[in-house]
């Protein structure tokens, strides 16, 4: 199998490098096939991978999070998915610098009868998680986040997520393998990708050395890092 640089569009940036092993090595067809179209539509561009979504979507089953929190949300697509996953008493703070990508989204997650499920922030995340801090009603409160905004901010988001999760809360990133371009030689990676491999070959040492959390790296997608605060 030809060995290449995941960069070609937007929707193949899955490290699984052949639609055939793609396929059969995660089994997804039948269960990603149910909502596909739905979610198609809303991963559009940046969406996070379908396969990334899918293991997203059991962690969520697994831990049941009722206070939930998401740092870039573009169209919608792992939102929509976090909505309809959590219970109905559910709640999401989900922050996006950009509003009009949410709107695009919004009506499929009105349609799916979870928007009283979701608070969107229109902001830069930073700001945001500050302010949460600030009311001491909300440190350690949280059950899940997930992160997949601006990567040279992850350590930045890590630190302040770290104190409003409760102890044995999850935080996922994505794209912690950046097309697998972290392997990857800098003189073959795209100028306009750099800044952010570098950041995600920064972010995954410091996650490596953080001994706050307990970590696994899941090939899925882009690359995934799930912790858990000890
Ligand atoms: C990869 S997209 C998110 C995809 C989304 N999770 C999904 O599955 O469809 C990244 C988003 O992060 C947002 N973003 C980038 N920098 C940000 C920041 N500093 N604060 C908040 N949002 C940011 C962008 O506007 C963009 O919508
Ligand atoms: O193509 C992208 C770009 C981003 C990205 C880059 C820099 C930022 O400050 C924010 C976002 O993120 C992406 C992403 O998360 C993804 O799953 C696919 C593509 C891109």
């Amino acid at each position: 199998m030809e060995s290449k640089a995941n960069f070609t569009t937007s929707t193949d940036k899955c490290l699984l490098q052949s639609d055939e092993l793609y396929e059969a090595g995660t089994l997804l067809i039948h269960s990603l096939k149910r909502n596909s179209f739905m979610f198609m539509f809303l991963r559009a561009v940046m969406g996070t991978a379908p396969d990334a979504g899918q293991f997203m979507a059991l962690l969520l089953k697994l831990i049941n999070p009722k206070k939930t929190i998401e740092i870039g949300v573009f169209t919608g697509y792992s939102l929509l998915l976090t909505a309809l996953t959590i219970p109905d008493d559910g709640k999401i703070t989900a922050i996006d610098i950009n509003r009009s990508t949410y709107e695009i989204g919004l009506p499929i997650i009105e349609k799916s009868g979870v928007k009283h499920k979701i608070n969107f922030i229109e902001s830069e995340a930073l700001p945001v998680l500050d302010q949460l801090l600030k009311d001491p009603a909300n440190k350690e409160t949280f059950d899940f986040a997930f992160v997949d905004a601006d990567k040279i901010n992850y350590a930045n988001y890590h630190e302040k997520l770290l104190e409003l999760l409760k102890p044995g809360g999850v935080v996922v990133y994505d794209n912690t393998l950046w097309g697998g371009s972290v392997a990857m030689p800098e003189d073959s990676v795209p100028k306009f990708r750099l800044a952010s491999r570098d950041a995600a070959i920064e972010f995954n040492k410091y996650l490596g050395n953080d001994t706050r959390v307990q970590i696994s790296q899941v090939p899925v997608g882009d690359g995934v890092t799930v912790c858990r605060r000890l």
